[in-house]
C-alpha cells in the first residue's frame, strides 16, 4: 500500500532552486516534502559554477606559468595530469556537496524522497509508492542540454556539459558545439590545459552580450588559440580513429578532425515524465519545449509554480536562489512576486570576463531612442589593472538623461566582482551622481565607478540654483 503524506509544499527537484526553496520554506515554517530522482545538489553543483570554476582554476595556473615573463618570472611549460586535474575538480564538489546533503536537508525538517516524481491529479504527485497530496507545488526540474540538428552526431559519441567534468583524460582536439558562456568557459580551460580547441557556433558566439564587450573577450580567446568559428553550419561523420566534421561557412567548406565533441549550447527545461496535463498544467503555445507561465512563475495551474532552469533561459544559479525565496514568500504570506531580472548580473567566467546588469546599448536603444548617454572608462587608466597588467579592459555604463543608472556592461579582469556594486546600484535605484560620491579604496577596479560618476557630474550641466551659488561664492573674498 503506497504511504500518502500532506504537506504545504512539495517540491520537485533537489538542485539549487528546490533546495534553496525548501530551506527558505522550512525558515517560512512550512511543512516540506523534496522529490529527487537522482543526486542532491543537481547539475548545479556536480557539473555546474563550482565545478567549471575549479576546472578553470587549474587551467589559469597552467597559462600563468607560461606567461609569466612580463613580471619578471621565466616562463615554464606546466606538466598536466588531467587525471589530477580531474580529481581536484571533485574534491571541490566534494568539500561542498554536504551543504546539499540528504542529512543537512533532513535536519532542517525536509523529508527528502529518492525518486523520480509525476503528477496524477492537479492536487497529487507520485513518486515510486509514496503519494504527496500537497497544499502547493513547486516544478524545479532544471534543464537538459539541447540536442543540436545536426547531420551525423547522434552516431558518434559526445560530451555534454553535464558529462566533461568526468573526464580524465587528455584530449588532443576538442570540438565544442555552441555558442554562450559554457562552451567558451570549458573552451578555454581545455585550452591552457592542453588540448586544441575549436567552438563552433551556428550564429553568432555570445549573441545577447553587448557586441562591443564579447568582441573584445573573443579577441583575447582567439590570440590564446581558441579556434571560434561562427556562422558555421555543421555535419559530422564517424571515423574508425576519432571523428570527422564538415563546417560550412557562406561559401566556403572546411574539414576539421576531432578526438572529441562537447555539445554545449542552449538548454531546455526539463518538462517530460511529470504527466503535467494530469495536473492542468499548459505548456506554451509558442514554445511548446516551455511552461506557459503567469507573472510570479505560476502556472496554469495555480497550485504550482516553476523556479529555477525549469522555468527557461537564461537561468544562472542566483536567479535561481531568487526566484525561491520571491515564491516562497508568495506561498507562505501570500506576498506578491517581484522577480524584476533588470537587477541580476550574468557572469561569462572567460579570461577576461564578460559581466552586465541591466540594458545594454543595444537594448537602450530599442527601448529608450536617444534618453540615455553612454559613459565609458578603460582598464588603462585605472592604476590597479596596470599593475597587474590587466589594462586590456573596459567598462561601459548605460545612464538615463537624469543620471539613473539602467545598465552596466565590463569585459576583463574582475569584472564578475565589479559588477556586483552596479548591480546594487541599479537595484536600489541609483544615479551616476550617487557613484560620483562613492569613495573607492586605492588602488582597486572599483575606483573605476567613483571616475565615471564624477565624469556624468562634470558633463551634467549646472543647475541655476548651482550657478548662483557659484557666482556669489566667487564675490566673496
Ligand atoms: C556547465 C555549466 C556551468 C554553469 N555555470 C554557472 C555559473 O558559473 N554561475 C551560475 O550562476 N550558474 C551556472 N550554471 C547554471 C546553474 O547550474 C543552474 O542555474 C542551476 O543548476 C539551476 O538549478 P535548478 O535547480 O533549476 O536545476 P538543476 O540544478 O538542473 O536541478 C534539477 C534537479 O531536478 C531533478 N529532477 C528532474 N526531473 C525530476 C523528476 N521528474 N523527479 C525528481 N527529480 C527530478 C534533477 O535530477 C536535478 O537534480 C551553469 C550550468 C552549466 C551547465
Ligand atoms: N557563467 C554562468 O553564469 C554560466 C555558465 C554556464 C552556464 N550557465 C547557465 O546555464 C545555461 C546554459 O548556458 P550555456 O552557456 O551553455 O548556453 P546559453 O547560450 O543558453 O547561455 C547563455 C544564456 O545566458 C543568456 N544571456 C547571456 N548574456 C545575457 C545578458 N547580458 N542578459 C540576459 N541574458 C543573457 C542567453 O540568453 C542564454 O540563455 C544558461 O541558462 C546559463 O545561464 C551560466
Amino acid at each position: 500500500m503506497a504511504d500518502i503524506s500532506t504537506p504545504d509544499l512539495c517540491i520537485i527537484g533537489g538542485g539549487t532552486a528546490g533546495l534553496v526553496a525548501a530551506e527558505a520554506a522550512r525558515e517560512r515554517g512550512l511543512s516540506v516534502v523534496l522529490v529527487e530522482r537522482g543526486l542532491l545538489g543537481g547539475p548545479g553543483l556536480h557539473s555546474g559554477g563550482a565545478a567549471e570554476r575549479a576546472l578553470a582554476a587549474a587551467a589559469a595556473r597552467a597559462h600563468a606559468m607560461r606567461n609569466s615573463a612580463p613580471f619578471g618570472i621565466a616562463d615554464a611549460e606546466a606538466k598536466i595530469s588531467m587525471r589530477q586535474v580531474h580529481d581536484h575538480v571533485q574534491s571541490v564538489v566534494a568539500k561542498l556537496a554536504p551543504q546539499m546533503s540528504v542529512e543537512r536537508m533532513t535536519a532542517l525538517g525536509v523529508e527528502i524522497i529518492a525518486s523520480e516524481a509525476a503528477f496524477s491529479d492537479p492536487k497529487t504527485v507520485r513518486a515510486g509508492d509514496q503519494i504527496i497530496r500537497a497544499k502547493n507545488f513547486i516544478i524545479a526540474t532544471g534543464s537538459t542540454t539541447r540536442m543540436p540538428d545536426v547531420d551525423g552526431l547522434s552516431d558518434v559519441p559526445f560530451f555534454t556539459a553535464e558529462t566533461i567534468f568526468e573526464n580524465t583524460r587528455k584530449l588532443s582536439h576538442l570540438v565544442i558545439l555552441g555558442h554562450g558562456y559554457a562552451a567558451l568557459e570549458i573552451a578555454q580551460s581545455y585550452k591552457r590545459l592542453g588540448s586544441d580547441v575549436t567552438v563552433l557556433s551556428e550564429g553568432p558566439a555570445l549573441p545577447d552580450t553587448d557586441t562591443e564587450l564579447a568582441d573584445l573577450a573573443l579577441r583575447r580567446l582567439r590570440e590564446e588559440g581558441v579556434a571560434i568559428i561562427e556562422q558555421a553550419s555543421i555535419s559530422v561523420q564517424s571515423r574508425s580513429q576519432g571523428i570527422g566534421l564538415t563546417v560550412k561557412t557562406g561559401d566556403r567548406e572546411d574539414r576539421l578532425d576531432a578526438s572529441h565533441i562537447l555539445v554545449a549550447g542552449e538548454r531546455l527545461p526539463n518538462l517530460d515524465g511529470l504527466a503535467l496535463e494530469k495536473a492542468r498544467i499548459r505548456r506554451s503555445k509558442t514554445a511548446p519545449s516551455q511552461f506557459e507561465l503567469a507573472p510570479g512563475l505560476r502556472t496554469s495551474n495555480a497550485k504550482v509554480h516553476v523556479i529555477g532552469s525549469a522555468a527557461g533561459a537564461p537561468s544562472p544559479g542566483h536567479l535561481a536562489e531568487h526566484q525561491a525565496w520571491q515564491v516562497i514568500d508568495a506561498i507562505a504570506f501570500g506576498t506578491p512576486t517581484s522577480i524584476d531580472k533588470t537587477s541580476v548580473p550574468f557572469i561569462a567566467f572567460t579570461d577576461p570576463q564578460i559581466a552586465e546588469v541591466g540594458l545594454t546599448e543595444a537594448a537602450a536603444k530599442a527601448l529608450r531612442k536617444a534618453r540615455y548617454s553612454i559613459l565609458r572608462a578603460n582598464f588603462a587608466e585605472n592604476h590597479r589593472a596596470r599593475a597587474e597588467r590587466q589594462q586590456h579592459g573596459l567598462v561601459k555604463l548605460v545612464v538615463a538623461a537624469d543620471g539613473r543608472l539602467l545598465g552596466a556592461g565590463i569585459v576583463g579582469e574582475g569584472a564578475g566582482e565589479l559588477i556586483a556594486l552596479f548591480a546594487l546600484a541599479i537595484s536600489k535605484r541609483l544615479s551616476a551622481q550617487d557613484l560620483a560620491s562613492f569613495v573607492a579604496p586605492y588602488p582597486t577596479y572599483a575606483e573605476i565607478a567613483t571616475r565615471l560618476g564624477r565624469e556624468f557630474r562634470g558633463n551634467a550641466k549646472s543647475t541655476a540654483w548651482q550657478k548662483q551659488r557659484a557666482a556669489f561664492k566667487r564675490l566673496l573674498p
